[in-house]
């Protein structure tokens, strides 16, 4: 069967793909394949759909980019421009966040092992929000806060029991997930009580987030329902009234044509409605609802560009056409054997004639990006485009055969620019050392034979 991609692509009176109003093989002329590519309009775009929806249904909200997402000093400042909270995972992505002149109050800090090195810089930095998982956690703050006393805002993240339908590397809010503090077993209540005695943590409110790349609403009802039935429990018991609701990102995007999900700003309004709802019951003041969406903000606005190379045609069986990058610049097929879906940027809408496999670069059988495409005729050096690749694509990428990782390019209001570099050769041996010189022990200079090679 030959089917055909329909998601939202421009292309100009040549049929050629464009990206925010730029020539994609503009582009790859310009910067080379394989090349990420993210049209910024479309960012801000749906930035500014969440925060509306917030605005209707006359709530506090935050919108905080997950920006494990992608992170780069220029996402940042689009977030920064677009007055945007963010999430980091990691003292990798604060720093970026904070090279980029985020304000730090607007920072959530996120994970589930963060090191004392970590939370001590987090705490330098006054980052806004800590964002607590476990004891361990709980106990370096507080050693941290004899040390260098301060006043931190925290959340504490819960495992709200809740298992969402989609891929299982992609849930993390059912009862046997290594994010969050238990509930029913009494890990939540416990932690409450550890930071109730601690007058330089300040209990914000609770958090949780049930997984990545959902259509359904129902996982985001139930999880509404159990951290609202929690912050009940706490207003009981300890006469407790959050701040924040904390519900977490995950609102999933198309990336074939069979992908249908509903509009990631609709499944927020339902999220609104169900929390305005459990708190009229039970009389509680409705907290402020933050969100926390990675791939529904910059997956659709990005673009892998790839030139064309070999192919490989087998009696009775589907052909290999290869492309210059592959598992190394988007892991997310072999991973999880996620869907997508491109087009020959050339020739948008030149006539199908075959379905082809779009395998890579590297030295891996699974390394095939899309399994089932149609395409025109094509030759080498045409240029494929797959489509909705901005979210855990390059921030998920690896030098794996040692491929340097693709150039990210942006573009806004018919403009290009190159905002990560791409990698060379001379990069990806910067790190490496001289193990003969240095350690090997009867090394014999005169004679060294890995220098005459
Ligand atoms: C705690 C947390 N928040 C937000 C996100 C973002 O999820 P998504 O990119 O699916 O919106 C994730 C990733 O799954 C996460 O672990
Ligand atoms: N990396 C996952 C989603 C993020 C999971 C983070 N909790 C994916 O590409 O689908």
């Amino acid at each position: 069967m030959i089917m055909s991609a329909n998601l939202d692509i421009e292309t100009n009176a040549e049929d050629q793909l464009t990206i925010g109003g730029i020539e994609a093989t503009k582009l790859v002329q310009q910067y080379g394949t394989p090349l990420n590519v993210y049209d910024v309009a479309r960012i801000r775009s749906q930035i500014r759909k969440f925060k509306k929806v917030f605005e209707e249904e006359q709530t506090e909200y935050e919108v905080s980019y997950a920006s494990k997402a992608f992170s780069s000093i220029a996402i940042f400042q689009v977030m920064s421009q677009e007055n945007m909270h963010i999430d980091v995972v990691s003292g990798g992505e604060l720093y970026t966040a904070l090279q980029a002149h985020f304000p730090a109050s607007q920072i959530s800090f996120h994970g589930n092992n963060k090191s004392r090195e970590e939370l001590s810089m987090a705490l330098e930095n006054h980052v806004g929000t800590i964002i607590v998982d476990n004891f361990h956690e709980l106990e370096l703050l507080q050693s941290l806060l004899e040390e260098q006393p301060t006043t931190v805002n925290i959340i504490l993240r819960v495992a709200p029991g809740v298992s969402a339908h989609t891929h299982e590397y992609d849930q993390t809010g059912q009862i046997d997930s290594k994010f969050g503090f238990d509930i029913d077993s009494g890990q939540a209540d416990q932690a409450f009580e550890i930071v109730n005695q601690n007058s330089n943590l300040n209990l914000i409110g609770i958090h949780g987030h049930i997984g990545s790349q959902i259509f359904e609403s129902e996982g985001f009802d139930l999880e509404v329902e159990r951290l609202m039935q929690l912050l009940v429990h706490w207003k009981k018991r300890y006469d407790f009234v959050s701040e924040v609701l904390n519900v977490g990102g995950g609102f999933g995007i198309q990336y074939v044509g069979t992908d249908n999900p509903p509009a990631p700003e609709e499944l927020v309004r339902q999220i609104i409605q169900n929390v305005r709802q459990a708190a009229e019951q039970n009389h509680l003041p409705l907290p402020a609802i933050w969100i926390e969406p990675g791939r529904s903000l910059v997956g659709p606005a990005g673009y892998s560009l790839y030139t064309i190379g070999s192919r490989k045609d087998i009696p009775n069986y589907q052909p290999y056409v290869s492309v210059d990058g592959g598992m190394g610049d988007n892991i997310r097929p072999a991973l999880y054997q996620a869907d997508y879906s491109g087009v020959v940027a050339n020739k948008v809408h030149a006539p199908v004639v075959e379905n082809v496999r779009i395998s890579g670069k590297y030295c891996e059988s699974g390394d095939i990006l899309i399994k089932n495409q149609p395409l025109p005729e094509t030759k080498p050096g045409d240029i494929f485009a797959i489509l909705a690749t901005g979210a855990y694509g390059y921030s998920m990428a690896s030098n794996y055969n040692r491929n340097p990782r693709p150039a990210v390019v942006f573009v806004e209001n018919d403009r290009a620019q190159i905002v990560i570099k791409r990698e060379t050769f001379q990069d990806l041996v910067n790190l490496d050392s001289e193990y003969f010189i240095n350690i090997g022990g009867n090394y014999d200079k005169e004679n060294d034979r890995t220098r005459n090679y």
